[in-house]
């Protein structure tokens, strides 16, 4: 199944946050995909999680794609110790990049722009324009309201169980790993990694 990963994009925060705990899993899933010999895809920051996901991984002896619209080069602090960086022309081209590059996405704690990038790639997989696995990593259970409202949506009868299944929660970096890696591998292969967009 690991040959199917090839690439993860990484969602995060361009803050760290209040947790020590954010940055300590930002750092292992970099590493963690380094040592897997996983490709890294992401933002393209240096900054907040973004840029510790980016640094572990490269630190790990991994490789790392980052996607960043020129508006933010300034911003998020492009980061240009990394592999091979990209600048794209506004935040749409951003995300179909990274959408388009990667084989698999992991949520890790993030602000309103995680949101937005989790929610985007959650609804592509609702409509079929993709089928590739999707982990929100539940690091110190920060995405807990993120994941009741994903539920609240089913209970009030706007999404269905079917839908609400195209996500996966794990609690930690590790079981993240493990399910990339193909420890829980026929539900992995089960939700697929075909892109259609
Ligand atoms: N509206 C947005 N759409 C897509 N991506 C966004 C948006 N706002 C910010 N972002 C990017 O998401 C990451 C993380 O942002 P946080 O707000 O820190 O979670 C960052 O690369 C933003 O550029």
């Amino acid at each position: 199944m690991s040959a199917q990963i090839a690439a993860v994009a990484v969602f995060c925060g361009s803050r760290f946050g209040n947790l020590p705990a954010y940055r300590e899993a930002a750092e292992a899933m970099g590493a963690g995909l380094a040592r897997a010999g996983i490709h890294l895809i992401y933002g393209g920051g240096y900054v907040g999680l973004m840029g510790a996901v980016a640094d572990a991984a490269i630190a790990a002896g991994g490789t790392v794609t980052g996607i960043i619209p020129e508006f933010l080069e300034a911003r998020e602090v492009m980061h240009r110790g990394i592999t091979t960086l990209v600048v794209t022309t506004s935040m749409h081209t951003r995300k179909q990049r990274m959408f388009a590059d990667a084989d698999a996405f992991a949520i890790l704690p993030g602000g309103f722009g995680t949101f937005d990038e989790m929610m985007e790639i959650i609804t592509w997989k609702q409509l079929q324009l993709h089928a590739k696995p999707i982990l929100i990593v539940n690091v110190a259970n920060w995405a807990a309201p993120a994941i009741a409202m994903l539920d609240a949506a089913v209970a009030q009868g706007f999404a269905s169980p079917e839908a609400r299944a195209l996500v996966r929660v794990v609690p930690d970096v590790p079981a993240a790993l493990a399910a990339i890696a193909g420890t829980e591998r026929s539900t992995m292969e089960k939700e697929g990694s075909v892109a259609r967009l």
